[in-house]
Parts: structure tokens; C-alpha cells; sequence
């Protein structure tokens, strides 16, 4: 479960980029976050991600207190493993090829090699991409280039995906394809949220959706629908 209680975050220059947000997410649920650009979509990622903290209020995860967690040591690092996530941009290394790109996020964990083999491939499979194992980067289409990093988000198996913006780089059928294969892991147990202005993708999801305005939860609705230009 994510809580956020009354949280707020000004950044150093003094714009006020999260105001008293209050939100809970239950584990199992398929959350969009839609704004328009500088609604505080990506600080409210940071936060989750504790790459930020807030100004003033909590944020609880699995009943652990972010704000409690010490920077140091080991803490932040094992709570950023109950977190995959995903970018609009792939962020894949383009030279390892797509086995490789997915093994490597096991070996950071330092997961058994006999362990290695059988996640990457059953992952690789579960994103339609079993055939392409041994395929660069360069050589993929964007829409396959994500499932690769979704692969690679997922493979540690954590409770939470977080993708931010992860069609923007992609034409309406692979954007569609994506949104399909996200909607297949939801299902399949973890929670997913995600980043987006893409009102057509999410209104076509039926999911819920948080729509954020100037740093403040704005609309928060199951089944619901985002409009873009509501502001
Ligand atoms: N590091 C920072 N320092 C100062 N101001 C920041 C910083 N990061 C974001 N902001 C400001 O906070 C507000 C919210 O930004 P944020 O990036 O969270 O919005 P967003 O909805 O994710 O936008 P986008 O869709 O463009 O990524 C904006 O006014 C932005 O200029």
C-alpha cells in the first residue's frame, strides 16, 4: 500500500511542485497519473522514488516511513527493489544485447547465476520477446526497445512498476501495444502506475485516474477519463 499524507514539495527556487497530497494506491491496482507538463507528475515519482523528499508531510510504502529511512547504508537501495521502472526513453545499453540488457538488473541484485537464465527468458517471453533474445538494441523497433526495458524493470520481481511517460516515443499502435502488455502484468500481480498526458491511451484503459493540476490532486476517479485541455 502507498500512502501519501498531506505532502507537499517546494524545490530550492521556491515553486511549489507538490501541494497537500493526499493519495493511497492498494497493492494489485492500475493507477494513471495524467497532467499537463509541470503539474508535478515527475516530482510525484521522485518522491516515491525517494530521490526527492517532501517539504512537509509523509509518504508511507508497506507501512514503511520514507522519510525515516536513513540515505545511508542500505535501506533506500533494498526499498527501491519493491520498485520497477520504466522511461520514455528505454534507457537500454546499446551494447548488450536484449538477454543481456535484462540479466544484467539480476546481477546488480547479485541473484544466482542457475536463477539468471530461467527469470530473463520466462521475462522474455511474458513480453512477447523470446525470439529476440540475442537482438541489439539499434536493431528493434521502439515498441519492442520498451518491453525490453519492461522486461528489465520486472525480472527482480517487484510489488510496484512505475512508467513514466512510457509511450511517448511510440506511434499509436506500439503506444496501444504497450499499454496492453502493462494492463497483462497488472493482472498477472503487480501494481502499476503510470505517467502520462496521453488522454486518448488512458480513456480508452478504464482504469483510474489521477489527474494532477498545478501540484494538486485535482481528480481522482475509477473508470475515469482525463481531458487534456481542462485547464
Ligand atoms: N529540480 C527542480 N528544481 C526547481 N524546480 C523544479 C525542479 N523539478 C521540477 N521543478 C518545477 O516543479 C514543477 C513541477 O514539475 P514536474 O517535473 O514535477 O512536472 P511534470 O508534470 O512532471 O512535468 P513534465 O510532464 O514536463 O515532466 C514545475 O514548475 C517545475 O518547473
Amino acid at each position: 500500500m502507498i500512502i501519501f499524507e498531506n505532502v507537499s514539495k517546494t524545490y530550492e527556487k521556491g515553486t511549489r511542485a507538490i501541494k497537500n497530497m493526499n493519495l493511497k494506491i492498494r497493492p494489485g491496482e492500475f493507477v494513471f497519473v495524467c497532467g499537463r507538463s509541470g503539474s508535478g507528475k515527475s516530482t510525484f515519482l521522485k518522491l516515491l522514488l525517494k530521490e526527492v523528499e517532501p517539504t512537509s508531510g509523509r509518504i508511507l510504502v508497506d507501512d514503511q516511513d520514507l522519510g525515516k529511512m536513513k540515505r545511508r547504508g542500505k535501506a533506500v537501495p533494498l526499498y527501491r527493489r519493491k520498485l520497477g521502472v520504466v522511461f520514455q526513453d528505454f534507457r537500454l545499453l546499446k551494447d548488450r544485447n536484449v538477454y543481456e540488457n535484462v540479466a544484467l538488473a539480476q546481477r546488480v541484485v547479485a541473484a544466482p547465476a542457475k536463477d539468471i537464465r530461467k527469470e530473463v527468458t520466462s521475462i522474455l517471453t511474458t513480453v512477447g520477446l523470446s525470439s529476440k533474445y540475442k537482438s541489439y538494441p539499434a536493431n528493434l523497433s521502439g515498441g519492442e526497445q520498451q518491453r525490453v526495458a519492461i522486461a528489465r524493470a520486472l525480472v527482480n520481481k517487484p510489488e510496484i512498476l512505475l512508467a513514466d511517460e512510457p509511450t511517448g516515443n511510440l506511434d499509436p499502435s506500439n503506444s496501444q501495444e504497450i499499454m496492453n502488455l502493462l494492463e497483462k502484468v497488472n493482472e498477472m500481480g503487480t501494481t502499476v502506475i503510470v505517467v502520462t498526458h496521453n488522454a486518448e491511451l488512458v480513456n480508452r484503459m478504464k482504469k483510474r485516474v489521477i489527474t494532477m493540476r498545478r501540484g494538486v490532486v485535482a481528480g481522482d476517479v475509477q473508470e475515469g477519463e482525463y481531458q487534456d485541455e481542462s485547464e
